[in-house]
Parts: C-alpha cells; sequence; structure tokens
C-alpha cells in the first residue's frame, strides 16, 4: 500500500518523506525507524517531549545532521542533494542575525544570497510589526527579532518551512502576532510548514497535520482530523478492582482505576459496551496520553505510513 507520490502540492511529490530514517549519536539512537509522509500544503505540528529527537529530525531535513541509517527527501529530492536547498528555510530558537546590521541591510543580504527573493513580501513583514527598516538588529525586542526572522524566512519563498520552537521566546500576545502571520503567509503561497512546539494549544489552533515522536519514535502520524476520532475516552466500572476483559480486546492507549472506576484512553477496534460513558477527548487529551505512553502502538493515518510492522493504519 505504499505509495510514492500525491496529486496534492509542488511537483506532485510528497513535501516530506522519510524512511527508515535514524541518527546515532556516541550516546546511542537519537531517532530511529523513522518513517512517514507529509502531503505538500500542509501546517504539521512536530511533537514530543524533551529529547524526543524533534531537533535532530529538523536537523536532518535542514541538511545540519547527517543521518546514520535510511532516506529523507523533500519533494522528492533526497536531503542530500545539494538541489534540495532552495526549496526550504529553517527558522530555530537562536535566530544568528548580525547585530550590527539594519533591518534593511539584513533584507538586502537575503536578497543577495537568495536567487528567488521576494522583497516585497519580505519588507510587508517587517512593516506590518512597525520595525523601524534602520534600527540595528541588536536594538531590536525579541518579538521585532522573530519578525525580522519570519520575513527572512518567507522572502527566500520556500515550498518548505521549518521551524524549530520559534517562538519560545516571545510573550502571548507576540506569539499570537506571529501565529497570524505565519498562518497567512503559508497559506497564501501554499507553503508546507513543519513546526516543532511544546504549546499544545498552538499546536490545537495552527496545525493540520501530526507527527508525535516520544524516545526517538514516530508514535502518530497523520490528518488532526482523524487522529482525534481513532480514539475515545471510556469510563466506568471496573471488574474486581481491573479493567474490564472487553476493554482490552481495544487498544488502551492509558488506563486510570480509582476506587471502583476505571478511565481509559482507548483506541476502540470495535463497538464500545453501552455500560461505559464514550466521549471524544480533545486533541490535547489524545497527545498528552501518548507523551505519557511511549509504548502504545504507533498510528498512522492512511497514506501517511510507510508502514513499519507494528503501526496501524486509522
Ligand atoms: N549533537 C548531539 N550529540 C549527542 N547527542 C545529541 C546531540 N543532539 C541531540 N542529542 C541527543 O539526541 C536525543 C534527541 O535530542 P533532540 O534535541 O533531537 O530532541 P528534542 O525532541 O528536540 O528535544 P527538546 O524538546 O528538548 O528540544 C537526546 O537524547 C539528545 O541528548
Amino acid at each position: 500500500m505504499a505509495q510514492t507520490s500525491t496529486p496534492t502540492g509542488s511537483g506532485g511529490t510528497w513535501a516530506v518523506e522519510a524512511r527508515g530514517l535514524g541518527k546515532r549519536y556516541r550516546r546511542g539512537w537519537a531517532l530511529r525507524d523513522c518513517s512517514f509522509r507529509l502531503p505538500a500544503g500542509r501546517i504539521c505540528g512536530l511533537v514530543g517531549p524533551n529529547g524526543a529527537g524533534k531537533s535532530t529530525l529538523l536537523g536532518m531535513a535542514t541538511r545540519q545532521v547527517n543521518p546514520t541509517e535510511g532516506e529523507l527527501s523533500l519533494f522528492g529530492v533526497p536531503v542530500s542533494d545539494p538541489k534540495v536547498m532552495p526549496r526550504f528555510a529553517f527558522l530555530g530558537q537562536d535566530k544568528p542575525m548580525y547585530k550590527r546590521f539594519s533591518v534593511a541591510e539584513t533584507l538586502r543580504m537575503g536578497a543577495e544570497l537568495n536567487p528567488g527573493w521576494d522583497m516585497a513580501a519580505a519588507e510587508r513583514i517587517v512593516r506590518a510589526g512597525d520595525v523601524p527598516p534602520h534600527a540595528a538588529v541588536g536594538t531590536l525586542s525579541g518579538g521585532q527579532r522573530t519578525r525580522v526572522a519570519f520575513a527572512l524566512a518567507f522572502g527566500k519563498r520556500p515550498d518548505l518551512l521549518l521551524l524549530d520552537e520559534p517562538m519560545s521566546d516571545l510573550d502571548p500576545l507576540a506569539r499570537d502576532e506571529m501565529s497570524t502571520l505565519l498562518m497567512a503567509e503559508a497559506v497564501e503561497r501554499g507553503t508546507t510548514v513543519v513546526m516543532s512546539s511544546h504549546m499544545l494549544t498552538e499546536l490545537e489552533d495552527m496545525c493540520d497535520y501530526l507527527l508525535v515522536l516520544s524516545q526517538g519514535k514516530v508514535r502518530m502520524a497523520g490528518d488532526a482530523d482523524a487522529l482525534v476520532p481513532a480514539h475515545a475516552l471510556v469510563t466506568g466500572v471496573t471488574e474486581d478492582g481491573a479493567l474490564p476483559a472487553a476493554l482490552t480486546r481495544h487498544t488502551v492507549i492509558e488506563n486510570r482505576v480509582r476506587g471502583r472506576q476505571f478511565q481509559a484512553m482507548v483506541r476502540p477496534s470495535g463497538p464500545l459496551s453501552d455500560a461505559w460513558q464514550v466521549s471524544e477527548p480533545s486533541l490535547e487529551e489524545v497527545l498528552l496520553a501518548h507523551l505519557r505512553s511511549p509504548d502504545a502502538p504507533a498510528l498512522y493515518t492512511p497514506g501517511t505510513g510507510i508502514e513499519p510492522e507494528e503501526a496501524r493504519t486509522v
């Protein structure tokens, strides 16, 4: 059932395709057996606890980290091929820019370094935030610097924008402003975005696709709209203090037993008993349950999977 292309997006290929991707450092594997596909034009949240392998994955996608094994391609071009360079832009937590350059000089440098540079778009982003064009970058506030970094990233006109917690140093107001800007620019151009974040509400608001990593493995990948309804939050009465046998026929991601009551996050594999109370969880509840249960079986929505043996497709 492996697909190699999708009709959506640039050039009829997947924006990101990873097959058996892995990175081993001296201390051990940071990422292993990582296989997934991301269709073009989506805003994908990259989620996982500290040390899950998110920055390592983004590092491999941006050619800063060499994979130990497996393949990774952007729009069908292997990341080892320099032709991939103009296709993506990267924005990390630290935004390296020359502090003494003015904002205008910084954008001019962007123009010189990038053949397809879109000065009008870069200037529009800076102007919309009232960032003074002649101010030195070193004198800007954190929010203003992030805006200039966004202008540099979008001025490059990338097909894929990779973001490693780019808004972590911003106050809630600036964060909201940047999210709005990011969404507007990405939608206008059909840019594919992969964004790592620890802010679950931010991911819920912005992302229509999710890649969840834990302990260096993919735990879930696919459409946010399909991943959440694949789960149910079930409450009921225990059997002799344990989960009912009928519940364990389904995939139990996480459960809590308190007295005679249990509550469980499950992936139903058929109808659930009428004896239980069943509700649809929020995205946040699904993510937290998975992050607390790294041994739960991986889940891929259709088309996302380059399926490892243990993965289940909803
Ligand atoms: N350059 C490196 N050398 C050695 N080990 C590394 C290196 N970079 C990352 N690691 C290890 O790889 C694992 C994954 O790290 P990574 O930074 O990719 O996780 P992360 O999900 O981005 O974490 P965080 O949310 O804390 O930023 C961790 O165990 C980390 O210690």
